[in-house]
């Protein structure tokens, strides 16, 4: 102490230099990691690892340059958290699969205050595996069949809005229209509203919900707690006040107003109804994926807060991932004018002008082979992660405790051993005859094993009914506008950074 006064420093410029470099110490170790286990990766950047790439060259370009330089599987670090990306459908199997009860759950980047704590999204072991089953139901084909109506009508507000759009040959933007349409899906389906969120502009309803939405500002919070876990529980107090986030009590009274206005005369087919009528016992139907062993919470009903927070996941899971489906199968129809006729004259011969129902639409067989192939090379999440329970050995590697797995869908999606010529619009790829020469696992667009994306049934008939309705009325044409290559946002979806833009002729 005598030699600090003898050199006069001040006691607070030595309290902050001694924490910053403990948490520069605290890096250094946390950076090791993968070098210490000897798995392959890039010398991180000092704080904020690959962190500091990510807004740089996206997401999806990150991961494919990783892969291609390092190879299946790499080390990598997202701030201070240790991340293992992969793209080996094999090891994608081992761990997402066969050591499910190993890797359940999702890595907690920000804490979950307690309203988000009943979200099945990052819900955890047990009380992920109730909400699931009580939530699952909502997506069996029987669900699926009684919801038709309401997407259909959401069709035909589409199919009114792309004409309005189009009028005197003008340039859409099927970015915009689509994520108009998914809105309005989401809207109804979840909770039974009726909105055109194309020509409602200022509608309360779908403000709140993309404020809900609202990603750059969560990005920020995000990259702290990544960077340095430890300050998770400030970041969650600040991310719930009402300048960030605060939607919360918007949606509560949302789902108990409707709660309480409905009344058993009239029949509705919406999420909120199904849960509330509590569907997992009485509906255990062939097709709904439930995991077992969900012990303790299975004898009682969803909370009033457990069906709010997860009809807000309709928005925050279900809502940009299908709208990215629908606008690239539009733009995919325009690109490959041979492939949409093909399309035109299955629909043509199944359907006529007629309204097209569930069983109709999924049965049809070239529509299937043209959304298999936008997911594959326009798969919307770039991404899917899990966190390790335990140490784990895989290929002779360790995965260390609470380390992220990441696997790179995009990159996956495009690997030569699996997709020759990966970067050509084939449908055939899709065939059974072909599917039977693949790696099974080498698909992933909605994620894999007992946590597979819960809404893959209603995005694919979502998606599917679109495109038939478009094409009962429209061709798709690209023009000068049109992006080609589209050019992607950075971030952790696919989103096309420009909108794609496209003209359309009568049918
Ligand atoms: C084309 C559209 C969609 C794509 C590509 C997609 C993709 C994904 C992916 C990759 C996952 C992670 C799966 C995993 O970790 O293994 C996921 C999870 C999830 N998705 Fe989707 N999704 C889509 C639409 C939807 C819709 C419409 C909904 C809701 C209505 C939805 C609700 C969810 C939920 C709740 C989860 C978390 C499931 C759990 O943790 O158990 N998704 N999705």
């Amino acid at each position: 102490m005598e030699i600090l006064s003898l050199i006069n420093i001040p006691y607070w410029i030595l309290t902050i230099s001694l924490i910053c470099l403990s948490l520069y110490l605290y890096t250094v170790w946390r950076h090791g990691i993968w070098k210490r286990l000897g798995i392959p990766g890039p010398k991180p950047y000092p704080f904020l690892g690959l962190l500091k790439q990510l807004p740089i060259d996206g997401f999806a370009a990150t991961d494919f340059n990783l892969i291609q330089k390092y190879g299946k599987v790499v080390g990598v670090y997202q701030g201070t958290r240790p991340t293992l990306l992969i793209s080996d459908p094999d090891i994608v199997r081992d761990l997402f699969i066969k050591d499910f009860s190993n890797f359940t759950n999702r890595p907690d980047v920000i804490k979950p205050d307690k309203f988000t704590s009943h979200s099945m999204t990052v819900a955890r072991d047990d009380y992920w595996k109730f909400l699931r089953t009580k939530i699952s139901p909502t997506f069996t084909t029987g669900k699926l069949r009684n919801m038709t109506p309401l997407i259909q009508r959401c069709c035909g507000d589409l199919v009114d809005n792309i004409k309005k759009q189009s009028e005197g040959d003008s340039v859409i933007d099927m970015k915009e229209i689509a994520s108009g349409f998914t809105m309005d899906v989401i809207c109804s389906t979840a909770f039974g509203m009726q909105v055109n969120s194309q020509t409602e502009k200022d509608n309360q309803f779908v403000s709140y919900a993309r404020r809900a939405m609202r990603t750059q500002v969560k990005a920020i919070f995000f990259l702290i707690c990544m960077t340095f876990p430890f300050m998770k529980s400030i970041m969650t107090a600040l991310f719930e006040t009402p300048q960030f986030g605060g939607t919360e009590h918007f949606f509560k009274k949302v789902v108990s107003d409707i709660l309480k206005d409905r009344n058993s005369s009239k029949i509705h087919r919406d999420f909120i109804q199904i849960v509330t009528e509590d569907s997992s016992t009485n509906d255990k139907s062939e097709d709904t994926e439930v995991p077992q062993g969900s012990s303790r919470f299975h004898s009682r009903a969803l909370t009033e807060d457990e069906i709010a927070v997860n009809s807000l996941i309709f928005f925050s899971a279900g809502f940009d991932t299908t709208s990215i489906s629908v606008s690239f199968s539009a733009y995919c129809l325009a690109r490959y004018p041979d492939l949409q006729d093909k399309l035109i004259e299955e629909i043509d011969r199944t359907l006529g002008k007629e309204i097209p129902t569930h069983d109709i639409v999924m049965k049809m067989e070239y529509l299937d082979l043209f959304v298999s192939e936008v997911l594959r090379l326009y798969a919307p999440s770039t991404r899917f992660f899990r966190e390790a329970r335990e140490d784990v050995s895989i290929n002779g590697w360790l995965i260390p405790k609470d380390a992220d797995v990441t696997v790179c869908v995009y990159a996956l999606h495009r690997y030569p051993e699996y997709w020759p010529d990966p970067d050509t619009f084939d449908p055939e790829r899709f065939t059974e005859e072909n599917k039977a020469k693949r790696h099974p696992y080498a698909y992933l667009p909605f994620g894999i094993g007992p946590r597979i994306c819960v809404g893959m049934r209603l995005a694919l008939l979502e998606t599917k009914m679109a495109i038939v309705y478009m094409l009962q009325n429209f061709k798709f044409v690209t023009c000068d506008e049109t992006e080609i290559p589209v050019i992607f946002e950075k971030g952790f979806l696919l989103r096309a950074e420009n909108g794609i833009k496209l003209k359309v002729t009568q049918r």
